[in-house]
């Protein structure tokens, strides 16, 4: 049977700068195809050997569902497949939306809406991108988390690539198993230090899929370009070891040489199937390899790690909406970071190059504007000997202090940054001593889930007495507090990564450069209105998401030129307008 199914498009739905067939050069600016009913329009051919039929129906990256139209239906075998109605893609929508809000459970929610992605890829993203304020927490932050540790009893169908210990030797075959050749983002995990909820082994596959979803909805990579990878090398959590429905390598987790070796062979593997081009994200590992593999692969390959270099950027863009509020610069304030992990020395690590930068001063000097304090105490020189490295030079010269409460009486930071990964840290006792000295404390929760946020909204507004300027890692809803109404900003790297992206993928960046974070970060800081502050909301809104991502491209892409790491010449004129026309869209197109 003849199985040609010829899509037609103004512009291809890729992003494919590499390939001049279907360069951007040559598409971009054209207006993506409507969706229609109709038949007759004229269309600048694009064709491609795809599936028709049964097989159409099956394959999510086309299959349209009851969306097909009459036409569609006869020249591509699909009549009898299908009931006769013919549905809009909105109507589509509204319908799946319904079914969504009728779960009370969050991870049914999840369940529902993931499965879509497997179903019907441009409806999954046009519902995203729609309605993406109410699906966030689904999709993300804190369903996700919960959805990772059940991910075994909820597997369905599998998405990703998983590469396993056993796999040493042959992980090119595995990644020649994807049946997208031109990947130009990858999420990688090995599940070690889920957001906060530790060890999740093999099935922290959640997180890979669900960033780079919203590489897509928020940020406009194609989804054909995007692949989630986990690194299964065990796990240490005893509960999923002895779970029959565990998905993963049944033992404890392997370190040392053969893990290092993995990695090394997996790195080298992602460079040679897809290029050097090929964008690397490092996702939840924990401490004692992120730093580790960061430091060893950001010279030679264009990696970052989100939890400490995509966190550190939108920590630092709150911190910029913050000051119109609190008056004076960054090194006006004095930070105290409550966990010294990735996120907390991550984002302690760009403020101070930030305020070096603003103040023309030494780093060193801006370091002494930043505490970290860790599940031992304040991080002090007497401590050195046995503090990990990414720590030590934010260790000063003071007395060892082990309860947070004295800390902070002792230090009087004007800023506190949660990173704990442990929730409550935030007590009471410690938002009242704050805000006795403060009069506009900086309080930032940002441990994810919701379930490890340092306080609540609510808490921090209350027990401040409304004098926090607040900002979390999860979302909360917005707080009364004395008939004043905060809405809630959230401080997730979900505001970085998709933008960041996007400007390594339209410059051809060949490596992540920390002023392309503090550039994104600006980015992200300039977004904020006087609309915003009156309501001391320090992130905007994620429905505005899309063309904030366009913004934080263009300055990432222009940032990454200035540096000559931009391999994309010429240098588009317009970076933002070339930015969104590189966006893509899930509009249905029309196949003839
Ligand atoms: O995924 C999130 O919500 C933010 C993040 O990277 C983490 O908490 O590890
Ligand atoms: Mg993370």
């Amino acid at each position: 049977m003849e199985c040609q199914l010829k899509m037609v498009c103004p512009r291809p739905d890729v992003l494919d700068l590499n390939n001049s067939k279907h360069d951007a050069g040559g598409g971009v600016g054209d207006t993506y195809c409507e969706d229609s009913a109709t038949e007759d329009q004229t269309f600048i051919p694009w064709n491609q050997l795809v599936a028709s039929g049964v097989d159409l129906l099956r394959d999510p990256r086309y299959n349209k569902g009851t969306a097909f139209s009459e036409g569609e239906r006869d020249r591509h075998y699909l009549r009898g497949l299908l009931p006769p109605v013919v549905l809009t893609q909105e109507r589509q929508i509204e319908r799946i939306l319904q079914n969504v809000r009728s779960y009370e459970n969050n991870l049914e929610k999840y369940v529902d809406v993931m499965d879509l992605q497997e179903r019907n890829e441009r409806l999954f993203y046009k519902l995203l991108i729609d309605h993406v304020e109410e699906l966030l927490p689904i999709v993300y932050t804190p369903t996700v988390g919960e959805a990772c540790q059940k991910f075994g009893n909820i597997f369905r169908r599998p998405h990703g690539l998983y590469i396993t210990l056993k796999d040493k030797g042959r992980v090119r075959d595995i990644l020649r198993n994807w049946a997208e050749p031109n990947v130009q983002v990858i999420v990688v995990t090995d599940g070690e230090r889920i957001l906060g909820l530790g060890d999740l082994g093999c099935q922290g596959m959640g997180i890979p899929i669900g960033k780079l979803a919203l590489y897509t909805a928020l940020g406009g990579i194609r989804p054909s370009s995007t692949l989630p990878i986990t690194i299964d090398v065990g796990t240490n959590n005893q509960t999923l070891l002895d779970n029959p429905f565990y998905i993963g390598l049944r033992h404890k987790r392997v370190g040392g040489q053969a893990y290092d070796e993995l990695l090394a062979e997996f790195m080298l593997a992602c460079k040679k199937t897809y290029g050097e081009k090929v964008l690397v994200q490092f996702e939840d590992f924990a401490n004692h390899n992120a730093f580790r593999l960061l430091a060893k692969y950001s010279s030679s390959y264009l990696v970052f790690n989100d939890d400490i270099q995509g966190t550190a950027a939108v920590a630092l863009a709150g911190l910029l909406a913050a000051l119109p509020l609190t008056g004076g610069t960054l090194a006006d304030h004095e930070f105290l970071f409550v966990g010294a992990g990735e996120a907390g020395t991550g984002i302690a690590e760009l403020i101070t190059i930030e305020i070096a930068r603003q103040g023309k001063i030494k780093v060193e000097e801006a370091r002494t504007k930043i505490y970290l304090a860790d599940s031992k105490g304040l991080v002090t020189k007497s401590r050195i000997n046995t503090l990990e490295t990414f720590k030590k030079p934010f260790a000063h010269d003071m007395p060892e202090i082990t309860k947070l409460v004295d800390v902070i009486k002792k230090l009087k930071p004007t800023a506190m940054i949660g990173t704990t990964g442990k929730g409550g840290q935030f007590t009471q006792a410690v938002l009242e001593e704050i805000s006795s000295y403060q009069e506009k404390p900086i309080v930032f929760a940002l441990s994810n889930p919701t379930s490890q946020s340092e306080c609540t909204a609510e808490e921090a507004y209350k027990f401040t007495k409304g004098k926090c300027i607040f900002a979390s890692g999860s979302p909360f809803p917005p707080v009364t507090y004395e008939g004043k109404t905060y809405t809630i900003g959230q401080s997730n790297n979900a505001y970085i990564f998709p933008g960041l992206g996007l400007g390594c993928v339209i410059s051809g960046a060949i490596r992540v450069h920390d002023d392309m974070f503090l550039a994104a970060a600006e980015s992200l800081a300039n977004e904020i209105s006087q609309d915003h502050l009156d309501k001391k909301q320090l992130f905007p809104a994620f429905s505005e998401i899309r063309e904030i991502s366009a913004h934080i491209g263009a300055a990432t892409a222009a940032k990454a030129y200035e540096l000559g790491l931009a391999t994309k010449l010429p240098k588009p004129s317009d970076l933002l307008s070339y930015a969104k026309s590189c966006m893509y869209s899930p509009v249905y197109r029309q196949y003839r």
